[in-house]
């Protein structure tokens, strides 16, 4: 079984992951795979180069993610020409991870934007995590120290919460406490697995 998980941005995505891999769920991350087709020496990174420049780059020679953050949330032509580079390399790689999963498998594909790009009927269910805009500004600042303009620029980047839900086949409230987060993600896998 395939199953979508998404929800904007600081909405609890990654924490509704690891509680499904807890419980015996394999989690491809994407995420994860847009950090890793950029990495150092990747040919992701080449390109990013080639279309903004060393300017982009850290000391290190790493993607500059806080600089590169600022470019594209800025400006929507910039942030397209950043997905494109990206979306492929992150598509291709989640279909050889998938392809390794077993039958009896339950596949979740963690993808922030998968409403934006369209994927909800390449799977079985589709589950959103769901809190009001003032909830994910409100994490984005405590939690990772973001500026209240960056936060609403990433959420201004995507779709709209009204969009998110009616996309969703399961939804997933996360304006409660990680306790009750934990039980709502075991209904919704007993739900799905019939389990
Ligand atoms: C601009 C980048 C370098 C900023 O990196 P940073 O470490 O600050 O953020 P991170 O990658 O951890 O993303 C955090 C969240 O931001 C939001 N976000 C990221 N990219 C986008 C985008 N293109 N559009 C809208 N929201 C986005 C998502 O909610 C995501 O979960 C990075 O987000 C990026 O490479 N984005 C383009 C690739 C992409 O679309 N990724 C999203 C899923 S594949
Ligand atoms: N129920 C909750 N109560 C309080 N804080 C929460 C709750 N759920 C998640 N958080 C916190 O909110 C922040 C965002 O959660 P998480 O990283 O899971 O979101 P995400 O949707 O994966 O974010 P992103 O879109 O940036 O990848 C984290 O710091 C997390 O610990």
């Amino acid at each position: 079984m395939h199953v979508g998980l998404t929800g904007g941005v600081a909405s609890g995505k990654s924490t509704v992951s690891a509680i499904l891999a807890e419980l015996g769920a394999i989690v491809i991350d994407s995420d994860l795979l847009a950090r890793e087709v950029v990495a150092p020496g990747s040919e992701g990174l080449a390109e990013i180069v080639e279309i903004f420049g060393r300017g982009v780059l850290g000391d290190d020679g790493a993607l500059d993610r806080p600089a590169m953050g600022a470019i594209v949330f800025a400006d929507e032509a910039k942030r397209r020409q950043l997905e494109a580079v990206i979306h492929p390399r992150v598509g291709a790689r989640a279909l050889e991870i998938a392809a390794a999963a077993g039958a009896d498998d339950v596949v979740v594909h963690d993808i922030p934007l998968l409403v934006e790009t369209g994927q909800e009927a390449n799977f079985d269910a589709v589950i959103v995590v769901d809190v009001p805009e003032e909830v994910q500004v409100e994490r984005m600042i405590t939690n990772r120290q973001m500026a209240e303009a960056d936060a609403l620029a990433r959420i201004a980047a995507q779709a709209t919460r009204e969009q998110r839900r009616a996309a969703a086949t399961h939804l997933i409230d996360n304006t409660g406490t990680h306790e009750d987060l934990r039980h709502r993600v075991a209904e919704v896998l007993a739900e799905l697995t019939g389990r």
